[in-house]
């Protein structure tokens, strides 16, 4: 596929530098204006070069003139010193520290805010890019790059004024090498940006091949299939040193021609000067200052060449930042409420996940009296996860309302509505701190002595002190010798802590064996005593006491009631319960 390629022109890359610096875009806009005139007093004080050789090489000597335009280059190059030393305040004085700070600050909020469909959109990695990389890439180079970039231009620019002065025809030749340098330029962002895409997209493929490389390891060894993903993630790294070969060689030839450039225009200037002096309209000593001003500015004009790279680095880094930036929270709508019950209604509920045609939910009612169990229960991809999230406001839906207690749950702040629910997936996530901490985040203030208790109603006090270090156990320390039900129940002991009024369980036993189930199930039994709860299950036989069972299909609710009223219908959870029943059978036949 052919990507379609973008450059950032300056004026862009200046925009995108004021929009960075926040509220300090005016010591931004100060330190520019100072880098501004630093260059043009360093292209003055070169320019003192034509008056100084003049006089030192003048017929009769006059002392006070050398004196003169030696004291003026001096403070010429003392002021550019000056201004650009303050110009770098900017730096030194923490803007860019500080800068960095906000954007990661800005960028957490957001993340925090987000809703959450958006972010499960994203893949960590990407993320973890945003947060790190691509912020110094923007902000990091904004100081140095503007003060390059300016040197690079102003410079020169003042230099081929000051020789108009001088002799407007010298000038005339400095002048050729801008439109010649024009293209060099363009060609060398073009390079740039065709390497940096074949980069990102060959090394997004090595890092995958690695990843799986790495993960699969243990199976590929029993399958004995070592060698065949070896060579797939080897050609990979094969292709990445080809690209940065060919990035490398393609990219220098512009800084080849560049240098061929000021070296022809060096010899132009002395050629075409030779030929003044020998008609008499050209001094020996100004055609000989010109060359020691264009020879000085060859290693800041081949700079110019590294530097645009850099813009579009900055550029690239900058959009997606700013993608982040500009996702909105999900709004809640005045009057703001807070639920005195906890009673769950969906009435009418239609809602498709982003970038989706089909509707994911259809048209759903129900009511979840306060302190009753309800099952949500239908074939894989049906749609039961999803119901759950919305009822922690993962998305907005775009037909209908949900309610807690009677408020709409838009009417709702984040906090006032992730405090009635409790949730236990599948997959537990256990963070690398203690497992004191662990179980405590989901209550800070709680006591070592109620984190204890929890675990103890959680089944899980047992194995905790039975760890080297108890409850200071860290996660990162034995995260792989805790068994998928010993997680499973911490993160009960979890939820148990956070004591939330309404409990969703999402398959939290499915993937364990049968006696790690015996064991969360009792967890479970503790969390869910006197709560709504909603509980989504594959195997029926764990539901069959719920007040209500939903069974979904595509999206739809097909039936309701208890177990015993399902099956009497003998319709689609009569089928489902049947099949089970069968397999269960036959297992204990086997
Ligand atoms: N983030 C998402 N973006 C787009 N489509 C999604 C997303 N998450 C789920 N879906 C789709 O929505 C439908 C319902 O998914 P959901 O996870 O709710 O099903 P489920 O009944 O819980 O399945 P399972 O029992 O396998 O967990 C499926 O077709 C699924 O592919």
């Amino acid at each position: 596929m052919k990507t379609k390629m973008k450059f950032a022109s300056i004026y862009e890359v200046y925009k995108i530098t004021l929009e960075l610096s926040g509220k300090h875009v005016n010591s931004f806009k100060k330190s520019l204006l100072l880098f501004t005139l630093s260059f043009i007093a360093q292209g003055l004080a070169f320019s003192m070069f034509y008056p100084f050789l003049k006089s030192l090489f003048a017929p009769t000597l006059i002392i006070n003139d050398i004196w003169l335009y030696f004291i003026l280059m001096l403070f010429f190059s003392g002021i550019s010193f000056i201004t650009k030393w303050k110009g770098h305040d900017f730096d030194y004085a923490g803007n860019i520290v500080e800068i960095t700070h906000d954007i990661r600050t800005k960028l957490g909020i957001s993340l925090r805010t987000m809703p959450l469909e958006k972010l499960s959109s994203y893949k960590t990695g990407e993320l973890n890019a945003v947060f790190s990389s691509n912020v110094d890439e923007t902000v990091l180079h904004m100081g140095m790059m503007a003060s390059l970039f300016l040197q690079i231009v102003i410079v020169p620019f003042t230099i081929v004024i000051a020789t108009f002065i001088v002799d407007y025809r010298l000038a005339l030749i400095m002048l050729i090498l801008f439109p010649l340098a024009i293209p060099l330029y363009a060609w060398k962002r073009k390079l740039a940006i065709e390497e940096k895409t074949q980069f990102t997209t060959e090394n997004a493929s090595l890092e995958a091949r690695f990843i799986e490389y790495i993960q699969g390891l243990t199976v590929l060894r029993a399958v004995n299939k070592v060698g065949i993903n070896a060579q797939n993630l080897q050609n990979s790294i094969k292709n990445v040193k080809e690209i940065q070969k060919q990035g490398l060689y393609k990219g220098q030839l512009p800084f080849v021609l560049m240098g061929i450039l000021i070296e022809f225009t060096l010899l132009a200037i002395l050629f075409i000067g030779a030929w003044f002096i020998k008609d008499n309209s050209l001094a020996l000593v100004t055609l000989g200052a010109s060359i020691i001003i264009v020879a000085r500015l060859t290693e800041p004009l081949s700079l110019l060449l590294g530097v645009v790279p850099m813009f579009d680095l900055m550029d690239s880094a900058f959009r997606k930042i700013k993608s982040i930036l500009e996702i909105k929270p999900l709004i809640i709508y005045e009057p703001i409420q807070k639920n005195n019950n906890f009673d769950i209604e969906f009435k009418n509920v239609d809602f498709t996940y982003l970038n989706q045609d089909k509707k994911a939910i259809n048209n759903i009612n129900f009511f979840m009296p306060n302190k009753t169990m309800t099952a949500i229960v239908g074939h894989s991809g049906c749609g039961k996860t999803t119901l759950a999230k919305l009822i922690m406001r993962y998305a907005d839906i775009q037909k209908g309302t949900i309610k807690i207690g009677g408020v709409n749950i838009q009417n709702m702040t984040a906090n006032d509505l992730m405090k009635n629910i409790s949730v236990v997936f599948q997959d537990v996530y256990l963070f690398d701190d203690t497992i004191m901490n662990n179980i405590r985040m989901a209550n800070p203030k709680a006591t070592d002595k109620e984190v204890e208790d929890a675990a103890n109603s959680a089944y899980c006090h047992e194995f905790i002190t039975r760890l080297p270090n108890g409850y200071n156990t860290k996660i990162g320390d034995i995260g792989g010798n805790l068994s998928g039900g010993e997680k499973q129940r911490i993160s009960i002991a979890r939820a148990i802590l956070k004591n939330a009024p309404i409990v969703i369980l999402d398959e939290p036993t499915a993937a364990l064996d049968t006696q790690s189930e015996v064991a969360v199930q009792r967890a479970i039994d503790k969390l869910v005593e006197d709560k709504t709860i909603i509980v989504i299950a594959h195997r029926l036989s764990t539901i069959a006491g719920a007040d209500n069972i939903l069974v979904v299909n595509n999206g739809e609710i097909v039936e309701s009631g208890t177990h015993d009223e399902l099956v009497k219908e003998k319709g689609k959870y009569f089928n489902m319960w049947q099949a089970q029943q069968r397999v269960k059978e036959w297992s204990l036949d086997a």
